[in-house]
């Protein structure tokens, strides 16, 4: 592994050559509207099943070589404005002691769920040394992408994670995390406040790895109301943003553009524009117009809303659609994305005229 990674440390990266996103993010014109795709390095690429069939889902996850090898799959094929370390969610739970365990065609599954009495047996020290794999793994794939495009760190969020640790897996309601949140008040906010602890760490470390970007991915966030959101989760996600910022600071780390995803919070979009992020992820189920109008003189950059399910509209209306969206939204301070992941059955075809749609949209 030294002959690997000799002269490949986190301080002698190739320069960058396409920073569109990095641009948009801050507010400047880039060349062209920039592009990415949720979930891009994933089971839609044939490229991707074939190498499934060869390695579990967590072997990937933690294997540098193997990681950077999924993250530049879709860097090969398409002309995307960005790269987004492999990785999951649910590498959190995993480091703080929980079995997660991938299960084909069901999704990811904690066998033994976060309960009251279980809760004090979370090993929150060293959490994120256990994750330094992630970091080994920006680091080479900084060195591999050879600056095409911004490699993107990512991590869940804290309501997000607790949903997936106290259901034990995906769920369609969120019962069982959500009474926690009205029936155990305290406990819930000890958990989040552990948990933003640790994410908070993991993306810095993921930074100073060579993260370019860093998006959180609030994935449950739509379970909530605004009440429930602006007392469980709004609180922590601004901690996340001020704890990066000052432990960059302190580490002498460029401060780099924050992404927050808060799938279906609508309910609390002008509170999200005031955590600290740069850029807030808008998913399908929101009007641009509106979102526009919420968020003016917020000086913030957004980031959408495609219904991944465009993509299997016939190509012209496909490309129609990207239009209007993108007249809807602006070309100002915009990053073009889905409004949600890609699902597994989208035609690789339809993903190369969504890109070559919003790249050809004049500036
Ligand atoms: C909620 C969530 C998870 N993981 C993630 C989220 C937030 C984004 C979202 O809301 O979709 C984030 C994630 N998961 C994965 C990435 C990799 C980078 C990328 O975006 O390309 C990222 C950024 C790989 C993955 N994560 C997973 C796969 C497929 C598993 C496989 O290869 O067998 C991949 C490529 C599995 C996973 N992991 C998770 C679920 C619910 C599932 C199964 C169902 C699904 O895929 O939507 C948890």
């Amino acid at each position: 592994s030294h002959s690997i990674t000799k002269n490949m440390s986190a301080n002698n990266f190739p320069t960058l050559k396409n920073d569109r996103i990095l641009k948009a993010a801050k507010g400047e014109k880039p060349d062209k509207l920039p592009i990415w795709i949720m979930r891009q390095a994933g089971r839609y690429l044939p490229e991707f099943m074939e190498f499934r069939k060869q390695h579990s889902f967590f072997e990937i996850c933690q294997t540098p070589s193997l990681a950077c090898e999924v993250t530049l799959m879709p860097i090969k094929r398409y002309d995307l404005d960005a790269a987004i370390i492999f990785s999951d969610i649910l590498v959190i739970p995993q480091a703080l002691g929980m079995i997660v365990e991938m299960r084909p065609g069901v999704g990811p599954v904690l066998p033994e769920p976060l309960t009251l009495e279980n809760l004090k047996e979370l090993n929150k020290e060293g959490a994120v040394s256990r994750l330094q794999y992630v970091g080994e793994a920006i680091t080479l794939t900084r060195h591999k992408l050879e600056g095409k495009v911004p490699l993107f760190g990512f991590s869940g969020a804290p309501w997000t994670l607790m949903g997936y640790m106290i259901e034990g897996g995906g769920s369609k309601t969120l019962s069982k995390a959500k009474k926690w949140l009205y029936a155990y008040p305290e406990i819930s906010h000890q958990l989040l406040e552990l948990l933003t602890n640790v994410i908070t760490d993991y993306l810095v470390m993921q930074i100073q790895a060579g993260a370019q970007i860093i998006q959180v991915f609030d994935s449950s966030a739509e379970y909530l109301n605004r009440h429930l959101y602006a007392k469980f989760c709004l609180p922590y996600l601004k901690k996340i943003a001020s704890g990066i910022r000052e432990k960059s600071t302190a580490l002498n780390l460029e401060q780099v553009p924050l992404i927050l995803f808060a799938k279906g919070a609508h309910f609390s979009l002008a509170e999200q524009a005031d955590l600290g992020y740069d850029v807030l992820g808008i998913d399908w189920t929101m009007n641009p117009n509106h979102v526009r109008s919420t968020l003016k003189n917020k000086n913030i950059t957004v980031q959408g809303n495609l219904d991944p399910c465009a993509l299997y509209a016939p190509k012209e209306e496909l490309a129609q659609m990207v239009k209007d969206m993108v007249k809807s939204f602006g070309t100002e301070r915009y990053i073009v994305n889905l409004g949600h992941g890609i699902y597994p059955d989208a035609p690789t075809e339809a993903v190369q005229t969504f890109i070559d749609a919003v790249h050809s949209i004049p500036l």
